[in-house]
């Protein structure tokens, strides 16, 4: 007999077919997000499900005995509770390594779009507050290439970040991560530093590192006062990795000259968000990994972890805290 799964999101025609010839399954086809009651009772039924950020807790888990395996098309997995699927014995699967280019691509918009004000220029020109009186100087930004640039998270997206920086952008790279990386140091001619250095030295501060409690609002209050005045911050992580109520202030008080967004502590954002006010700082709808190409690889990456899983085997991208 095949093993039984749940597919709680619409899936490309291959990925289906991929699925259909190791197990029985069930699609939920609609666009809109599946609701959780919904998703409860499919889970109930199957030996393991693919979703895409599902709210995976403990409650939910302690319904469903039969559940062997979670595999979720995202390579973050804060909304999992990490504890609840070792004790419940549940594998966790993600999707690391097919979006690394992706999201390193968009980090590079974020900065772009910070440092020459694009996103801002834009409206300038389509509101039609360019003409003849424009001042050469009220549109000037900063420079991208030769600048210092601080990634924190030096993991596999961090990683193509630097590369793009030293080898597109000739930029002075700085990183912090949980420990120093002397291989890629070399590599990149990049260099180690602590937190605050590296806030302290940076004219762009990327942040590319899990949510977990360590990276919880790991920018706050005293962490925007070190940063440079000119600085910008990029967040292409997670939202709640910044205290969103201290970049505010941040921006407000001139402690940092500007951000460029991709996520947010809620998503999606409300539109009274302060920070959706200020023109010094670009939101994206959270399309790090967004390109079609992407999208498709990470969910048949997804259902070969899934079908791993169910069948057996041992899934390529167990969650690391997961793996045994
Ligand atoms: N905006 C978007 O659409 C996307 C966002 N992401 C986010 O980016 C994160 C990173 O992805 P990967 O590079 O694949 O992860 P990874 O696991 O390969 O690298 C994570 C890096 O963060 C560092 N780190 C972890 N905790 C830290 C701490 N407390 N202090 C300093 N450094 C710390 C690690 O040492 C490592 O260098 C994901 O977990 C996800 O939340 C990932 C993909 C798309
Ligand atoms: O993969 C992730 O973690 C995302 O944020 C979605 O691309």
């Amino acid at each position: 007999m095949k093993p039984k799964v749940f597919i709680a999101r619409p899936v490309p025609p291959e990925v289906e077919a991929y699925i259909a010839k190791h197990c029985d399954y069930k699609i939920w086809k609609n666009p809109e997000k599946i609701p959780n009651h919904i998703l409860l009772e499919e889970a109930k039924k199957v030996d393991g499900m693919l979703v895409q950020n599902a709210a995976v807790t403990r409650d939910f888990l302690s319904q469903l005995p039969n559940l062997k395996v979670i595999s979720n098309t995202a390579v973050g997995y804060d909304s999992f509770d990490l504890d609840a699927m070792k004790e419940f014995g549940v594998i966790g699967t993600h999707t690391p390594f097919v979006l690394d280019e992706t999201v390193a691509d968009l980090v590079f918009a974020l900065i772009l779009s910070a440092a020459r004000r694009v996103p801002e220029l834009n409206n300038y020109v389509k509101q039609g507050q360019w003409n003849k009186d424009t001042k050469a100087e009220e549109l000037f930004g900063t420079d991208v290439h030769h600048a210092t640039l601080g990634i924190v998270g030096m993991g596999r997206i961090g990683e193509k970040i630097a590369r793009r920086a030293v080898f597109g952008f000739e930029m002075n790279v700085l990183y912090h991560a949980t420990t120093p990386k002397p291989d890629l140091d070399e590599k990149y001619g990049m260099r180690y530093s602590g937190l605050d250095e590296l806030l302290s030295k940076s004219d762009f501060v990327v942040l590319i590192v899990p949510l977990t409690d360590s990276t919880r609002h790991m920018l706050s209050r005293d962490q925007f006062r070190r940063m440079k005045s000119s600085a910008y911050l990029i967040n292409a992580a997670r939202g709640a990795v910044v205290d969103e109520s201290a970049l505010i202030e941040a921006l407000k008080s001139g402690e940092i000259a500007g951000a460029a967004l991709d996520v947010f502590e809620k998503e999606p954002v409300d539109l009274d968000n302060p920070l959706l006010k200020m023109k010094q700082v670009t939101a994206l709808p959270h399309i790090g990994s967004a390109t079609a190409k992407t999208r498709e690889a990470m969910v048949m990456k997804a259902a070969e972890n899934l079908v791993a899983g169910v069948t057996g085997e041992v899934p390529e991208n167990v969650m690391k805290e997961l793996k045994t």
